[in-house]
């Protein structure tokens, strides 16, 4: 089995994910603390100008004119500096008006004036070695934004810097489209969750990680099934009451064609519509995305754990990005820091760190079987080379880690 080409399969993943919006609810409004990692449903506008007034950038005080300048209090100030006036500021205190500038506080020098002629007390002067410049250290109003600019665009998924930004610009709920529910089916009879396993076991490599990936990628675990090989309980596990709440259902294992593998045997039976079977690559070939009768996406990632991880980082991450009405992602690329001989028809998925000290190439980790996953572990990123292969320095596609 050879599959569809690497880069088809992704704009394929991408149309099924976008397809399960027509089955999923509608935006939701949510207070700012549980958008955080949501998509925003509708572009997010600044509700005032950012900042939205003139300030001080540094503590010290704020100067009319030229020095040296009479010290007045700060509450008297807030009715305006007269030139030749100053009054203390903090960092993020609103300028009065007149201000001309701001002296930092290490550069003045505060001073009893000479007493008056009467004999009381002349208040205080404040001196600077030099006169700041017009505008120094002011924050103008509205430099980082307009009142109505938009701010996030519709798509933008709230990492904590996006809610930073939504909370400055005033807001208090978001739109933010709905959650794409994810179903996990754990295949196998042979995998283990706990302890040592004896020969013909395997721990568990994917119950503790794939919702992390999940999540990481923008969807939300609903559920997480283990079943035997076994075809009946495959075809209720898909097609089940819990798989049937998810949008989309990812299973792990049983993708092969032995007498104990059920997924492919398992999607005919079910009437899915079979849009990527197998992809041209390595590892994880076997890796197959259908649509279901009823609009939902099946996801079936190899039993190997790196072939699958490699699967959901070509598949479920353009299926989780078109669920959630975002574009496909932007291609990365970076220097190829080993070659790479042809491998005709197939692209080569590779874990990979980034060089020490060289920026931006991409040394290929060891360890990297299908089997294996210290690799990965190691790695920051995949390394995506063509048939055609690579050059050592030659730029190549990757895609981040699904964390
Ligand atoms: N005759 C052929 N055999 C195989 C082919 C092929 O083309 N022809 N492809 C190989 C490739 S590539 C892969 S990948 C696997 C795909 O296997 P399946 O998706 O059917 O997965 P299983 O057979 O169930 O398991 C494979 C392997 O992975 C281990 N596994 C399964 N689940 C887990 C888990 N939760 N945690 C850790 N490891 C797991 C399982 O024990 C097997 O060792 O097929 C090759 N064979
Ligand atoms: O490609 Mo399998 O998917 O090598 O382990």
């Amino acid at each position: 089995m050879r599959g569809t080409d690497w880069h088809a399969a992704r704009s394929a993943a991408h149309a099924a994910g976008a397809s399960v919006r027509a089955i999923l609810p509608p935006a939701e409004r949510v207070g700012l603390a549980d958008a955080a990692w949501r998509v925003l449903d509708t572009g997010l506008c600044a509700l005032h100008p950012l900042p939205h007034y003139a300030s001080s950038a540094m503590d010290g005080w704020v100067v009319a004119g030229g020095g040296p300048w009479i010290l007045v209090p700060a509450r008297a100030a807030g009715a305006g500096l007269a030139p030749g006036e100053a009054a203390e500021i903090v960092t993020g205190g609103a300028l009065p008006a007149g201000t001309t500038a701001v002296l930092r506080r290490e550069h003045g020098r505060p001073a009893p004036a000479p007493t008056g002629g009467d004999g009381r007390p002349g208040g205080t002067l404040l001196f600077a070695e030099h006169d700041p410049r017009p505008g120094l250290d002011i924050r103008p109003a509205a430099t980082e934004s307009a009142e109505g600019d938009l701010l996030l665009a519709a798509g933008t998924r709230m990492t904590p810097a996006a809610l930073a930004v939504a909370a400055l610009a005033g807001h208090d709920r978001l739109a933010v489209a709905p959650d794409v529910g994810v179903a996990l089916v754990l295949t196998g009879d042979e995998v283990v969750t706990s302890g040592l396993p004896g020969p013909g076991f395997v721990r568990d490599g994917f119950g503790p990680v794939l919702p992390h990936c999940v999540r990481g990628l923008g969807g939300t675990v609903l559920s997480a099934t283990r079943i035997g090989d076994d075809r009946g309980a495959t075809l209720d596990a898909i097609d089940g009451t819990a798989a049937r709440r998810a949008a989309i259902v990812v299973t792990t294992g049983g993708t092969g064609g032995s007498s104990a593998d059920h997924l492919r045997p398992a999607a005919a039976a079910l009437g899915a519509e079979i849009l990527v079977d197998g992809v041209a690559m390595r590892p994880g070939h076997p890796a197959l995305l259908g649509r279901m009768p009823d609009g939902r996406i099946l996801l079936c990632l190899p039993g190997n754990p790196l072939a699958a991880l490699v699967a959901v980082a070509t598949l479920l991450e353009p299926v989780l990005r078109g669920a959630a009405g975002r574009p496909p992602s932007a291609p990365r690329r970076a220097a190829s820091a080993a070659a790479f001989a042809p491998l005709p028809g197939r692209h080569r998925v590779v874990p990979a760190a980034w060089a020490d000290g060289a920026g931006c190439a991409l040394v290929p980790a060891e360890h990297i079987g299908s089997a294996m996953m210290r690799g990965l572990a190691d790695a920051d990123a995949l390394l995506v080379v063509p048939p055609e292969g690579l050059e050592a320095g030659a730029p190549a596609a990757y895609l981040p880690l699904p964390w």
